[in-house]
């Protein structure tokens, strides 16, 4: 899957363009037929369910609308909750409205309690959103909350910032749709922060605009595309130094289990030796993964070993040391957890990170984000894209911004959101693994870029495997990640081959 993203900016120069060579209405109606269709879809056999259609005051509410007078055409019990502004509605909403009243809708003005629907349609608010839900349209959505059937958001669930996913307002609500069909172009903000949560499945209807009327993005979804050129099947005439060897640097007293995880995740992605060089002294080996070889950090010679460091490093002289040593080094380097926070502690050490040319991947959850930039995590959180993106210009790194819809950036800008994974990835040292794996597709000659981007979506396909097979959401183990991701890339390598 490759799918670009726009801003609700470049959405609105998008709708302009397209307005100008069509006739008034036309994109509401193709919007509300759309709409009616996929609401078709999702009734399937129980099309004599009724439909509760949610119309808003703007162009949003016009599209719902619109649906409404479509799905009662077809015969289906359709009731609008219609719930106008003080203003004048646009022409086109007018037009739909006038359209729905015609026909042979249904219509209301508050929620009937305990009334089943066989699907909810929200056409509250679109992009036009600007300020949070309230008054009766927050009741409204409060009272979907006890709803149990289907939802379809039209365009972005309402009270959703299409931009950057975050529930608008600080004591914000937004509808929990199952499903979304989202107009015009994909949307940043069905895809990560709260996104994902609320708007269930994405769909996108281009209303007809072509794809040579719309301009550059620079943020799309993270998919195979983009890095499956790299999934070549193995020469039989390697070695173990054709893959490349990744030492983890981490390991305090207390945290060897951290590096540990990172070095299991490393040698499931392929990398061909893997190490850890602990910064405690370190065990003799590991008897569940006897293949990671243990050193001592301190003299650990980093020439020509690709480096994840950070997992359970601690914040002692010795870690700001090794630190420094990796940066100014030119192996490739995954930088994750305490390392982290030590460089957003530090000039000295951002410098060196700034100054690197050798490939840096930057791994940080929202809180060790937020540290890098100086500011809080809810802060990163309110704008994930801006703050990956920030993180990425003045570390001169790729970043992956941890968290649902993992974003990755690059210093030029441009961004990623990583669609897979689920919940079962918030737990202890699932964060460990992703660095690991990172670090093993770079030790085997791919680029930042690719291969932060493949690892997060290897990552978050083996949680998804996992999930399939019943192992997890709840009670997934980072542990049993490692075997998962062997699996998704192996198949990855196999389909690549039969293509
Ligand atoms: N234009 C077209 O032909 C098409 C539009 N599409 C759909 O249109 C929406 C965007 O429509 P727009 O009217 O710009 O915005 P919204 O419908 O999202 O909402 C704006 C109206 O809502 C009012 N508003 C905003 N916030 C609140 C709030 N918290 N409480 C109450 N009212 C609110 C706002 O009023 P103001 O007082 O702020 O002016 C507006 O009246 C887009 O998302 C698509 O669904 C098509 O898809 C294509 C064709
Ligand atoms: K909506």
């Amino acid at each position: 899957m490759e799918r670009h993203l726009y801003t609700v900016a470049q959405l609105r120069a998008i709708e302009q363009a397209a307005y100008a060579g069509l006739a008034p209405g036309t994109l509401m109606q193709r919007a509300g037929k759309a709409a009616s269709d996929f609401a078709l879809e999702l009734l399937g056999d129980r099309r004599d369910r009724p439909v509760l259609v949610l119309a808003g005051p703007g162009n949003n509410g016009g599209d719902a609308l619109e649906a409404a007078a479509n799905l009662a055409d077809a015969g289906v019990d359709a009731t609008v909750l219609h719930l106008p502004g003080r203003r004048d509605a646009s022409t086109e909403t007018a037009a739909a409205y006038e359209r729905a009243r015609a026909g042979s809708v249904g219509w209301i003005d508050m929620l009937p309690p305990g009334a089943e629907w066989g699907l909810v349609i929200d056409g509250l608010f679109g992009i036009g959103l600007e300020r949070p839900v309230d008054g009766d349209y927050r009741e409204v959505v409060v009272g979907l909350e006890t709803i149990r059937c289907p939802i379809l958001a039209l365009d972005v669930p309402s009270g959703l910032d299409a931009d950057t996913g975050a529930v608008i307002g600080p004591d914000g609500i937004a509808v929990r749709a199952t499903h979304t069909i989202t107009f015009l172009g994909d949307k940043p903000g069905l895809h990560t922060a709260d996104g994902r949560d609320h708007a269930g499945q994405v769909r996108v209807d281009m209303l007809g605009v072509g794809s040579e009327a719309l301009p550059r993005a620079t943020a799309q979804l993270s998919g195979l595309p983009l890095f499956a050129g790299r999934f070549t099947a193995r020469r039989h005439n390697t070695h173990k130094g054709s893959f490349g060897d990744v030492a983890i640097i981490g390991g305090a007293h207390g945290m060897a289990g951290a590096p540990v995880l990172s070095a299991r995740g490393a040698l499931y992605a392929g990398a061909g030796r893997v190490y850890v060089a602990a910064l405690n002294t370190p065990p003799g080996y590991d008897s569940s993964q006897p293949e990671i070889m243990f050193r001592a950090a301190e003299d650990f010679d980093f020439f020509g070993r690709t480096l994840v460091i950070g997992p359970g490093m601690g914040d002692s002289a010795s870690a700001i040391r090794l630190l420094a040593r990796a940066l100014d080094s030119d192996s490739p380097l995954v930088i994750d957890a305490d390392a982290l926070n030590l460089i957003g502690a530090s000039p000295d050490l951002q410098s060196r990170l700034a100054q690197r040319t050798a490939p840096a991947v930057l791994t940080p959850h929202p809180l060790e984000g937020a540290r890098l930039l100086g500011m809080t995590a809810a802060v990163v959180q309110s704008d994930r894209l801006e703050a990956a993106r920030e993180m990425a210009l003045r570390t001169n790194a790729t970043v992956i911004l941890k968290g649902s819809g993992t974003v990755i950036a690059r210093p030029d800008g441009e961004v990623l959101i990583n669609p897979t994974g689920n919940a079962g990835l918030a737990t202890a040292g699932s964060g460990d693994v992703l660095a690991g794996i990172c670090g093993a597709l770079l030790a085997q000659g791919w680029t930042g870029w690719e291969a932060a981007a493949a690892a997060t979506w290897i990552h978050g396909a083996a949680a998804d495997t996992l999930v399939d097979e019943g192992v997890g959401p709840i009670g997934m183990t980072a542990g049993e990640l490692p075997a998962a991701v062997r699996k998704v890339l192996n198949r990855l390598v196999k389909d690549a081959a039969s293509r």
